[in-house]
């Protein structure tokens, strides 16, 4: 049997954002300053499970990946060809629920850090002009079971990377299992599909809804990451964490009938939030931010703006672009 390294589950929050939790401003800025990482209970402030599993199987079993951009809230920049394009007027619709729920997570870290409660989503309104907004279907490839993989490096399914936006959603599916965070501490930990307690763990403390974690089989959490760009607008009080995807070792600690997980493909879908192209990337006028600068604990970020010229989203794009591909 392959030795296989069995890694902690990342310990990422599950947070309502709905207008019912009186706190989620404050809960959804305290994951995204430790974690980076949140996931977002799938209620009515979220988005219709339903639509998320048409965007599954309208993908099909395409062995390749999608990217779909998403300037523009009413059409695709050019004809959509392949086999999406009959699909096309689900994919914008879909596109623009993902954006309206970055809009409202981007709300409430305006209000979380004082700004006016518009300050990011004016700055992220789509009607106003052209931004890198781009909607991905990933594809990975399965591998047997039995194969060898050295952890760290050959099980590596998509490298070590922080995405470049404002925030991104992320949505898996169950048995799919695979991508992994980069804690403060240097330590890779995979970050589960469904975050919700295993269905003994919540009989032996009881759910406190009552409800059975296995039962609750449509709405799994949206992951929500932050992006370099939130981070750099924000000089590093939100984090941009580093994350990756690998084959899950067979030895994971998945339950059954879960456990051959990476003799699965692996499907899941992004949303990339972007600033309008134009957005000025001058600090956010926060107190909480320059109360955080003052404090002296900040890490080395992904750069932050102080003692910087002013740029655009446009120009922090094409710079991390021009850093990742070595092109202008
Ligand atoms: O597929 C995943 O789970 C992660 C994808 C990702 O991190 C990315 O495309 O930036
Ligand atoms: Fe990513």
């Amino acid at each position: 049997m392959p030795s296989a390294t069995t890694r902690d589950t990342a310990q990422i929050p599950v947070i309502d954002i709905s207008d019912s939790n009186p706190d989620a401003a404050s809960q959804l800025l305290e994951a995204a300053a430790t974690y980076g990482f949140v996931f977002i209970k799938n209620n009515e402030a979220g988005i219709p499970p339903a639509e998320i599993d048409n965007m599954f199987e309208l993908r099909g079993d395409f062995k390749e990946a999608f990217n779909i951009s998403a300037s523009n809230p009413t059409k695709p920049p050019s004809p959509l060809s392949g086999p999406l394009a009959a699909n096309s007027a689900d994919l914008v619709a879909f596109s623009s629920a993902c954006h309206a729920l970055c809009e409202r997570i981007l709300h409430h870290f305006a209000v979380a850090l004082a700004l006016e409660s518009d300050w990011f989503t004016t700055r992220h309104d789509r009607s106003k002009g052209s931004s890198g907004n781009i909607l991905r279907l990933l594809y990975y490839p399965s591998i047997g079971d039995d194969v060898e993989l050295r952890p760290d490096e050959d099980d590596i399914r998509a490298g070590a990377h922080s995405d470049y936006g404002s925030v991104t959603l992320l949505f898996q599916r169950r048995g799919q299992p695979g991508l992994e965070i980069l804690t403060r501490q240097g330590k890779w930990e995979s970050v589960p599909v469904d975050p919700s307690p295993s269905p003994s763990l919540s009989s032996s403390s009881g759910d406190a809804d009552g409800s059975t974690a296995v039962a609750d089989a449509a709405a799994l959490p949206i992951l929500v990451n932050i992006g370099d760009l939130l981070s750099y607008w924000t000089n590093n009080l939100l984090k941009s964490t580093v994350h990756r995807v690998i084959f899950p070792s067979p030895n994971a600690n998945l339950t059954s009938p879960f456990k051959a997980a990476r003799a699965e493909d692996r499907y899941s879908i992004a949303y990339f939030c972007h600033p309008l192209d134009d957005a000025e990337l001058v600090p956010v006028p926060s107190r909480i931010v320059q109360e955080y600068r003052a404090d002296g604990v900040e890490e080395a970020g992904k750069g932050t703006v102080k003692g910087r010229a002013t740029i655009t989203a446009r120009d922090h794009l094409n710079e991390r672009l021009a850093a990742t591909y070595g092109v202008k």
